[in-house]
């Protein structure tokens, strides 16, 4: 559905993406994770035929940025992270006229902006002004926008950014969704932890380099270099975790104040199923076992240390 080989584009010595490559199906709902400023909307814009790049290629739905550029406009619906809405117009009106910007023929216009707006939980809102909505109901409203045309790829451009805690659940609620219908959906944060949830895909980038890609699991075992074990026994905490520091697979071990033994596995270490039955065959009691879990925020920060300045 979307497919990028090293897209880059430059500014100048500043290289804002740089040979960004990518592979998305249908279905597919990709967190786009990175900090202000690292090239998230450089990428998308390229995507959606608004900036031209500089080196590589980028298909929609096997379309060439280059040479198919209406199509690809027809397939895609981006949504800039800043829009403006006009004063004087009701919901309705605004989003009709944008359906007739996309050239729905006047009979269908008022149907597909009913739908739109159920899809998006705004129709109770259909008669207010746009200018007086909250900031979550505008963007909701931007949404609708964005699927007038019935996209079969959406680019997102940071759609939660800004609103409050409710109205974000709303968005992912939205992404959840879209991603049901087929769509293949892009959606670009800094806010990490609420994508890990409704995204099938995630791509840290940073200072215009994909960082990773991948499952939210992948990219949570890249970020995790090294695997952190809890453990617990009843008694006789220090000899277990002096028989731990033994063990091939294990690099460190450290006890804590309330004696819970932490044991560092060497890097690469993925399987550890010996190690309870190593404790439970030297006949201690183990009372608790459990892997150190890695959230998508600490991966994130976990993967761009050194690049982070
Ligand atoms: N038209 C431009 N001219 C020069 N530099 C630009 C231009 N547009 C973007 N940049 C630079 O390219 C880099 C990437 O910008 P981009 O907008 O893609 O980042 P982003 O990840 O979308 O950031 P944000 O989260 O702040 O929206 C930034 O350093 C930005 O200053």
């Amino acid at each position: 559905m979307i497919e990028t080989r090293n897209l880059t584009k430059r500014y100048g010595s500043l290289i804002a993406a740089n040979d960004i490559t990518l592979r998305l199906q249908e279905g597919d709902v990709f967190g786009f994770i990175g900090p202000n400023g690292s090239g998230k909307t450089t990428t998308m814009r390229m995507i959606a035929t608004l900036l031209a790049p500089d080196h590589g290629e980028a298909y929609v739905c096997g379309k060439s940025i280059y040479t198919d550029q209406e199509e690809i406009r027809r397939l895609v619906g981006f949504m800039p992270d800043f829009f403006g809405v006009y004063d004087d117009m009701t919901v309705v009106e605004y989003l009709e006229f944008f359906a007739a910007a996309y050239r729905i023929v006047p009979e269908r216009r008022r149907k597909v902006v009913e739908e739109k707006l159920e899809l998006v939980d705004m129709a109770f809102k259909r008669d207010a002004m746009v200018n007086e909505l909250s900031r979550g109901q505008t963007q909701r409203i931007g949404l609708a926008r964005t699927l007038l045309h019935d996209p079969q790829v959406l680019l997102l451009d940071e759609p939660a950014s800004g609103l409050d805690p409710r109205a974000r659940i709303e968005i992912r609620n939205l992404l959840r969704r879209l991603g049901q219908m087929r769509k293949t959906v892009i959606v670009s944060s800094h806010i990490l932890p609420e994508l890990a949830d409704v995204c099938t895909r995630v791509g840290m980038i940073e200072k215009g380099h994909m960082i990773v890609d991948g499952n939210v699991a992948e990219v949570m075992r890249k970020a995790r270099q090294r695997i952190l074990l809890h453990i617990r026994v009843r008694e006789r905490t220090d000899a277990a975790a002096r028989l731990l520091e033994q063990l091939d697979c294990v690099e460190k071990v450290a006890v804590t104040k309330d004696q819970m033994i932490e044991a560092t596995l060497k890097p690469d270490v993925e399987d550890y199923s010996s190690l309870p039955t190593e404790l439970v065959a030297a006949r201690f009691a183990l009372t608790l076992f459990r892997e150190e879990e890695v959230n998508l925020e600490t991966a994130f920060l976990q993967l761009t240390q050194g690049l982070v300045q």
